[in-house]
């Protein structure tokens, strides 16, 4: 979700791993030169999807990596099966509380340019967190650890899931 974390853990694990680090919003930012909200304000919603499908695949493609996704990623079935085959997912799960402190300040998120954000939020992940645990092989819940001490415990988690692979 939105908050939970997956750019700064995932930056961080990826150092950990010694791995490629790719962002995929930052990734569609570089290539349009504009913001994500912006491609939502121009192509609307359904054009940042179709953007972000189409990276989706180029990046699962591409080198062994460490891949932040965008946080609505698992909307379409076919970006989640794209994630399953070809890599192992993680969900960093977090409380709403806790996303809605961490989004709170930044007006970066389109879809929470709404008259009520928390509450956009609530109902997002309402609506998405099957998704995210039919999406996800390894469930992390991010309580109250910093996101270093997570990439930290990821990292080992994911040595020993590699190992018994
Ligand atoms: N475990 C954590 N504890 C405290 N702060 C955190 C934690 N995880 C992330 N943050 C902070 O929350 C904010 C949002 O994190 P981040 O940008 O990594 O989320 P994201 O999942 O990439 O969101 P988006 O889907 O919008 O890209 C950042 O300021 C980050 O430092
Ligand atoms: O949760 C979402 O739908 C989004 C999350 C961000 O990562 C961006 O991809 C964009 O703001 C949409
Ligand atoms: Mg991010």
């Amino acid at each position: 979700m939105m908050g939970a974390g997956k750019t700064t853990i995932g930056r961080a694990l990826a150092r950990k791993l010694g791995l490629v680090f790719a962002d995929a919003d930052k990734e569609l930012v570089t290539r349009t030169g504009v913001a994500v909200a912006t491609i939502f304000e121009i192509e609307g919603e359904a054009g940042f999807r179709k953007r972000e499908s189409t990276l989706l695949v180029e990046l699962a493609a591409g080198e062994n990596a460490v891949i932040a996704t965008g946080g609505g990623v698992v909307l379409d079935p076919e970006n989640r099966k794209v994630m399953r085959e070809r890599g192992t997912v993680v969900y960093l799960r977090a409380r709403l509380e806790s996303l809605w402190e961490r989004t709170r300040h930044d007006t970066s998120r389109p879809l929470l340019a709404t008259p009520d954000p928390k509450a956009t939020l609530a109902t997002l992940l309402e609506q998405r967190e099957p998704l995210y645990m039919e999406c996800a092989h390894l469930v992390v819940d991010t309580g109250p650890q910093s996101p270093s001490a997570l990439a930290t415990r990821l990292a080992a988690t994911l040595r020993q899931h590699a190992g018994s692979a």
